[in-house]
């Protein structure tokens, strides 16, 4: 394209010039001259615009071949929409012969997790404990089925395949605390029904309420219909653990992930928060991929993940906290702080 519009400029420059040295030649009419490059430009113009426009045309094909060729992939995860939904999690949560790696096609690429065999009871608390990149966050993406094993599978209801499963109803009875608490712009009200969009007004208080969030919204102005996230009233770290709490308590989740959930906080917020997080967990079944010992001391078995090995050491932490091994060592270290 940039090839034709300097031929046709180049070609009106040099009917231009000519034209001048015909004029100075006095073989040509100025007038006359000023009118045939006048014309020239108007022939000249709309070639340029269709040829730019071919040109646009051209690379707007290419871009949606490419879109398409994107939408025609079939979807790694599926999500089983036309199976009937699942109505509840009960039984056990069986991790059977797992193998994973992010990166399926790359062969050099090592396992995160290696025959990884492990049932979680129903109603029992679970923590993962390890360095890190050992693959602690890796387990709680395998939970919510953001990928499926590389090899082996995992069975909810104690024998259902998670891959089998419609996923929205499985992921309606599963309850996310991630690192991050996830604020959107919106009142207290909106935030707090976030994922429980039928809740009512009472519902949301009630949860507040139970996440011990409820005098402070109160105590705003605005209270309950003050407006958070960007540009919005900002939280503490240790408010949006707690609104992240009162989301929890009124989707009310069979399955509770609580990935690092007081990492970012001081201590004595922690201590504070830990008691609300307690109260979550009482009677579901909860794994909690965790950094600080501290947060874990009460759950009924801790799993501690080594490179290369798997899980090398499991019990309550009294019990793993006096044995040699790994356990020891973290907690030695300073893990508890
Ligand atoms: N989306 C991804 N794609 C490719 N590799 C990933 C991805 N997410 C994590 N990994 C890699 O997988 C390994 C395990 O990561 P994972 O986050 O599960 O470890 P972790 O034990 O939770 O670590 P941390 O304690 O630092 O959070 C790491 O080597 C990490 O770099």
């Amino acid at each position: 394209m940039a090839i034709v519009f300097t031929v046709m400029s180049s070609m009106n420059i040099i009917a231009i010039l000519i034209g001048i040295i015909f004029v100075n030649d006095n073989k040509l009419n100025p007038a006359v001259m000023l009118s045939i490059t006048m014309s020239i430009n108007s022939i000249v113009m709309p070639i340029l615009q269709v040829v730019r426009l071919l040109g646009n045309i051209a690379s707007a094909s290419t871009s949606s071949a490419r879109v398409k060729e994107i939408l025609d992939r079939d979807p790694k995860i599926k999500t089983n929409f036309e199976v009937e939904p699942l109505a509840d999690i009960k039984g056990t949560i069986e991790f059977k012969n797992v193998s994973f790696k992010y990166d399926d096609d790359d062969e050099k690429e090592p396992f995160i997790l290696e025959n990884f065999n492990f049932k979680f009871e129903e109603g029992k608390s679970y923590a993962f404990v390890g360095e890190t990149g050992v693959g602690k966050s890796t387990i709680a993406k395998l939970l919510l089925r953001e990928y499926d094993p590389t090899t082996g599978d995992v069975f909810v209801n104690n024998d259902k395949n998670l891959k089998d499963i419609n996923l929205k109803s499985y992921l309606d009875h599963v309850g996310y605390v991630e690192q991050e608490p996830q604020i959107i712009y919106g009142t207290f009200f909106d935030n707090i029904r976030y994922g429980s969009f039928d809740a009512t007004k009472e519902e949301c208080i009630e949860a507040a309420k139970k996440a011990n969030l409820f005098d402070f919204i109160n105590g705003l102005p605005e209270g309950f219909n003050t407006t958070l996230g960007e540009r919005g009233f900002i939280l503490s770290g240790g408010q949006k653990q707690r609104l992240v709490i009162a989301r929890m308590f009124l989707r009310n989740p069979k399955v509770l992930i609580l990935d690092e959930a007081t990492s970012a906080l001081d201590n004595i917020v922690e201590k504070e928060i830990q008691g609300e997080l307690d109260k979550l967990s009482n009677g579901r079944t909860t794994i909690v991929i965790a950094h600080r010992l501290s947060t874990i001391r009460n759950v009924d078995q801790i799993l501690v993940l080594e490179k290369g090995i798997g899980v090398s050491q499991s019990g309550t932490f009294d019990e793993l906290k006096g044995k040699e091994g790994r356990f020891k060592k973290l907690y030695e270290a300073g893990l508890m702080n």
